[in-house]
C-alpha cells in the first residue's frame, strides 16, 4: 500500500477566499475545569490563527472567570455537561468541534465527548477524550469518518491494545504506518498517530507520512502542549471546510513548520503565534 509523503507541494491551497467570517466556519473547543484550561485555550488559539472565522471555548461554569480573563478574540460560552453542550450545538454554524485537551476524565467530560461524536459534526478528539473513548466501547463504536483522532504513543496503546501490542517502544515507520491504517479501519475515523514521524490514515485506506527528521527535525517540539495546539490547528481547518484527512495532513505540516521557523526555545504558546509567518511564506 502506498503512503503519501506530506510536503509543501502536497498541501491544498490554504489561502482564504473572499467572504465574511461565517464563511470561514465557527470552531468550538471544549475546555476543562478550573486550573486545567490552558490546553484548550492553546488549541483555540491555533484554530483562530489558522483561519477559522470564529472560535468559541465551551467552558464549565466554574472555569468561566479563569478563561474570561485570558481570552479576547476567542469567545466564551458555558458548556458544563452533555445537556449544556447539546444546547450550544443547536447553533448549527458551529461546524467543527475539538474535545480532549485538558478536558478531564469525569462523567461530565465523558458525556460531552459522547455529544460531540453523536453530533455527526467534524471533530478532533485528542488527549483526555481519547482516554475516555478507550474506556468505553460505545464511544468507540459511535466514531465516524468526520472524526480525527490524534493519539500520542501512550494514547494509541490505550485505544488500540490489540494493534499496539505488535508495535514495541520504538517502531519502524512501516510498522507504525500499518498500525495507523489498522486503527483507522477499526475505529472508522481518521487517525493521526503523533511523533517525530507522524502517520495519518483514513478508514478507506488512504495514508500519509510526515517525517520531522533531517532538515525538518524539530527536537524542541517535545514540549508540553504542542499536541494541544496541533489539535486546534486541525479543528480550525475543519471549520474552514477542509476534508478531515486533508486538514490532518496540512495541520501536521504547518505545525512542524512553525517549530522549524521558531527554533530552539519554543514553547507551545509560540506555535499559534508563528502560524502567520508560515502562512505568509505559503503565499496568499
Ligand atoms: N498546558 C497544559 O494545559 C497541558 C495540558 N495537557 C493535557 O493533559 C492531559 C493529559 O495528557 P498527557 O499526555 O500528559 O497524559 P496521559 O494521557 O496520562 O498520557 C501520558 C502517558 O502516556 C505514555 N506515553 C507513551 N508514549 C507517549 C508519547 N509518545 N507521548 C506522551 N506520552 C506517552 C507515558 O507513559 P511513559 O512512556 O512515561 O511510560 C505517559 O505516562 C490531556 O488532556 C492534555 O491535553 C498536556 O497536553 C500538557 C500541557
Ligand atoms: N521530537 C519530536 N519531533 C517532532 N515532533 C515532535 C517531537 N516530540 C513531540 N512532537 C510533536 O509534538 C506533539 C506532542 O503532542 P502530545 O504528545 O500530545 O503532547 P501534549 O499532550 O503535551 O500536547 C505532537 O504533535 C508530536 O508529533
Amino acid at each position: 500500500m502506498t503512503i503519501q509523503t506530506i510536503t509543501r507541494d502536497s498541501l491544498p491551497d490554504l489561502g482564504k477566499a473572499l467572504g465574511h467570517k461565517f464563511d470561514a466556519g465557527h470552531a468550538l473547543v471544549l475546555s476543562g475545569g478550573p486550573g486545567r484550561t490552558g490546553a484548550a485555550r492553546m488549541a483555540a488559539r491555533g484554530a483562530l490563527r489558522v483561519g477559522a472565522g470564529l472560535v468559541t471555548l465551551g467552558v464549565p461554569p466554574a472555569a468561566q472567570l479563569e478563561v474570561a480573563t485570558q481570552v479576547t478574540a476567542i469567545m466564551l460560552r458555558r458548556a458544563g455537561d452533555g445537556a449544556g453542550l447539546r444546547a450550544l450545538l443547536e447553533d448549527d454554524r458551529l461546524n467543527a468541534l475539538c474535545a480532549g485537551p485538558g478536558l478531564g476524565l469525569d462523567d461530565d467530560a465523558a458525556q460531552k465527548v459522547r455529544v460531540v461524536v453523536q453530533s455527526g459534526r467534524a471533530c478532533v478528539l485528542d488527549g483526555d477524550a481519547l482516554t475516555l473513548i478507550a474506556r468505553d466501547n460505545s464511544l468507540m463504536d459511535a466514531l465516524h469518518a468526520g472524526c480525527v483522532l490524534t493519539p500520542h504513543g501512550g494514547e494509541f496503546a490505550r485505544l488500540f491494545p490489540g494493534i499496539a501490542d505488535d508495535l514495541g517502544a520504538d517502531p519502524a515507520v512501516e510498522a507504525k504506518a500499518e498500525a495507523t491504517r489498522a486503527a483507522a479501519a477499526r475505529s472508522g475515523a481518521v487517525v493521526l498517530f503523533k511523533g517525530p514521524e507522524t502517520l495519518i490514515a483514513h478508514p478507506d485506506g488512504r495514508s500519509a507520512l510526515h517525517a520531522a527528521t533531517g532538515e525538518r527535525a524539530v527536537p524542541w517540539m517535545a514540549t508540553a502542549g504542542a499536541g494541544d495546539v496541533l489539535a486546534g490547528i486541525i479543528t480550525g481547518l475543519l471549520a474552514r471546510g477542509f476534508d478531515p484527512i486533508e486538514a490532518a495532513k496540512a495541520a501536521t505540516w504547518l505545525h512542524v513548520s512553525c517549530a522549524l521557523h521558531f527554533g530552539p526555545g519554543l514553547i507551545a504558546e509560540d506555535l499559534p503565534e508563528t502560524l502567520p509567518a508560515v502562512l505568509r511564506e505559503l503565499g496568499p
